[in-house]
């Protein structure tokens, strides 16, 4: 329909011109307001399409000094600053063998406008000519930092695999390994690590020498370096500002690059202008397989730490939670150091700064209770206790989403959004919409998010001195009682034998639970001999007054098979009530076997089901598996009773006497 604008700004129909098409207007008036534009915004600044798209994407602030830089107290030049950032880059890509890093240029190789010509390359050393091979001419560009935005159009466009899903997140793929390999890590063992660190029967350090350590970095460097281009984080650890450990990683992938930006502390763009030379550096050529003819290697995968050279190789395995749990042994051996303990835990806090920490081995629910809407988030999985109080390892939280619902954890459910890495899920091929409860590609579907996509997280993550020490274990046996208060000794006692019971596949049917002890609820992290820990871990508590509690998060009523997995609502209510002090003073009673202190009453859960021996029908089996479990505890502290654990004689004395009788 015709219309016209009258000069005041008011519509009418123009009833004289509804005979024919309105006439065009072609002269300029003097009236701007009679002129029909399709948009009263003002024209784009371009004058072709290129342009116009060159306008979408400003210049970042990173690049621009926000300080005036100083290095060692010496002030230098923004020019000065990019170039030793390029060369600490270089020096980390370097080839050992030809002594020489990389050509290496920021920016991706895609962009024309950022080819090496502009930049000029930065020789770590010159390299004679003669000895120059055709990877020494090519360039490895860097991909530096880049934000999650940009990490997402890398890996959509050059990772098969990498999908945007409903809420936003980034599908992605880890490959063939779905979970860890901890039987393929290797530890250099040299003179100080010789005598440091924990090596031999139960230690997760298999021994690797130095020499074949640099050939597995060769390799990974000569895989990285042949890339097109490789991607490189500047990042931090431990949220304790005196302890901070700043970490490199290199990896070949933007899902990896991208998990690591949600999974370390995310340095401010001033603090990435100062980072200078990292503490420790992860190369991550995780596509590349190691070769099988090296000494020491059983597989084609690898994954290699040496502490003197600070240096850590991946090769063989692309599942992400390689890099977290790797820098997590390397802190099991630095913060013990400086006599801060490192707990593989969960840790929040109430409003009143009451602090909890959650023991436990995978799946056992450190990320689940941890993450409270009633409580501040400390973090997920990995912290230190120091004398000043608790701090978070970690800058994100890595969960895992098989059957994961809005309704039972809703935070989490909520943090699966833009920015998060969503590994190895099976989503509806139209919608993107993820289905939970799909093992397709593996039952250890994961979530990596930073921490503050959980609403109430305490943001710097650190805490007072702890209140509650929480060891989670899911027993699958369904003989431990949902919760028991600990003793010191008792504490000690599960804390070293670090027990869970899970159940192995489902795919032929019901199967056995097969019992795990992992020392300090994290066996295949730790550097240091469990009983360094313990000890640790035993004069803090009793210094800060801390109580222990075992909480079982597994089955009730019988076995898996029959029984089945107590409700996470009731556990939730027992966690509530360990918080509160409720359970403090409840009515306690003493349990056979393992002599543990069982609450007869607890609110909000059922009191049957407190005592798992009101719980199972038969009688007679409980009892056996009470005893079969019990067995179990005992074989496998064997390997421990001839270690003193601290100072203190008796607490040694006592700790043994912790565990079951019968
Ligand atoms: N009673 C329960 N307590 C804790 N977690 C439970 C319970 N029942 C089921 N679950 C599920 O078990 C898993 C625990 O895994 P998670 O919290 O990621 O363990 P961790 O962080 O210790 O590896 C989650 O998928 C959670 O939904
Ligand atoms: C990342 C891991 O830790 P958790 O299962 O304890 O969350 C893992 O075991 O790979
Ligand atoms: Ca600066
Ligand atoms: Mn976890």
């Amino acid at each position: 329909m015709a219309s016209n604008v009258l000069g005041n700004g008011e519509f009418s129909f123009d009833n004289k011109r509804r005979t024919g098409l309105p006439k065009i207007q072609t002269q300029k008036t003097d009236d701007e307001n009679v002129v029909c534009h399709d948009d009263s915004a003002t024209p784009v600044k371009a004058q072709t399409l290129d342009e116009l798209h060159s306008l979408q994407k400003k210049k970042s602030a990173p690049t621009t000094p926000i300080k005036s830089p100083h290095v060692f107290g010496v002030a230098v030049s923004e020019e000065e600053r990019q170039k030793q950032q390029l060369q600490s880059i270089s020096a980390s890509l370097a080839s050992l063998t030809r002594e020489t890093g990389p050509k290496v240029v920021k920016g991706d190789p895609a962009r024309q406008a950022e080819t090496p010509k502009v930049q000029h390359p930065v020789h770590h050393h010159p390299t004679p000519t003669l000895n120059v091979s055709d990877s020494g001419l090519k360039f490895t560009h860097i991909l530096y930092n880049l934000s999650p935005a940009e990490l997402y159009e890398q890996a959509i466009k050059y990772e098969k695999g990498s999908f945007i899903t409903s809420s936003g997140a980034l599908a992605t793929l880890s490959g063939a390994k779905t979970g860890r390999s901890p039987r393929d890590k290797r530890v250099v063992r040299d003179e100080t690590t010789e005598d440091d660190l924990w090596w031999g029967k139960g230690s997760p350090n298999i021994e690797m020498d130095e020499q074949t350590f640099l050939i597995n970095r060769e390799r990974a460097v000569d895989y990285l370096c042949s890339l097109e281009k490789v991607f490189v984080n500047d990042q931090f650890l431990n949220w304790d500002p005196n302890n901070r450990i700043k970490v490199r990683i290199v990896s070949a992938r933007a899902y990896h690059s991208l998990f690591m930006h949600n999974m370390c502390i995310r340095p401010t763009p001033e603090e990435l202008e100062d980072f200078g030379t990292p503490d420790f550096t992860i190369y991550n050529a995780g596509q590349f397989p190691c070769n099988r003819y090296t000494h020491y290697m059983t597989s084609s995968t690898s994954i290699d730490i040496n502490l003197a050279r600070r240096e850590m190789v991946i090769l063989g395995t692309q599942y992400a939670g390689e890099m977290k749990k790797g820098l997590f042994g390397v802190m099991h051996y630095l913060m013990p150091k400086r006599n801060i303990l490192s707990l593989h835990s969960g840790c929040n806090m109430g409003k009143e700064g009451d602090v909890a920490l959650f023991f436990g081995l995978s799946g056992t629910g450190k990320t689940t209770l941890s993450t409270d809407h009633n409580r501040y988030l400390i973090g997920d999985d990995e912290h230190c206790w120091s004398e000043h109080g608790v701090s978070n390892i970690e800058g994100g939280c890595y969960a895992k989403c098989i059957d994961l619902s809005r309704e039972k954890e809703p935070d989490i459910w909520n943090a699966i959004k833009f920015g998060t890495v969503l590994e190895n899920v099976v989503f509806e091929d139209h919608t993107r919409e993820v289905d939970y409860t799909d093992k397709s590609v593996t039952e250890n579907t994961r979530a990596a998010y930073p921490i503050e996509y959980i609403p109430n997280a305490k943001i710097p993550c650190v805490g007072p001195h702890p209140k509650n020490v929480i060891l989670l274990a899911c027993d699958a046996f369904g003989v431990l009682p949902p919760v028991s208060k600990l003793n010191l000794a008792q504490t000690m006692y599960h804390f070293i034998s670090g027990y869970t019971a899970l159940v192995a596949g489902t795919e032929d049917g019901i199967k056995e639970p097969t019992a795990t002890f992992s020392a300090c609820f994290g066996a295949a992290f730790i550097m240091l001999h469990p009983t360094k820990y313990a000890a640790m871990l035993a004069e803090k508590m009793q210094k800060h007054g801390a109580t222990g509690w075992l909480v079982n998060t597994g089955w009730s009523g019988g076995s898996y098979g029959s029984g089945s997995r107590i409700k996470l609502a009731y556990t939730r209510k027992i966690i509530d009530a360990i918080h509160s002090g409720a359970l403090l003073n409840a009515e306690y009673k003493k349990t056979e076997v393992f002599g543990l202190e069982i609450p007869t009453a607890l609110e909000g859960v059922p009191s049957e089901i407190l005592d798992p021996a009101n719980t199972w029908p038969d009688k007679k089996a409980h009892k056996d598996t009470l005893l079969k479990l019990g067995g179990l505890f005992r074989k496998n502290f064997e390997v421990f009773t001839n270690y003193k654990i601290g100072t203190d004689g008796n607490l040694t004395k006592e700790i043994l006497a912790a565990g079951p009788t019968f």
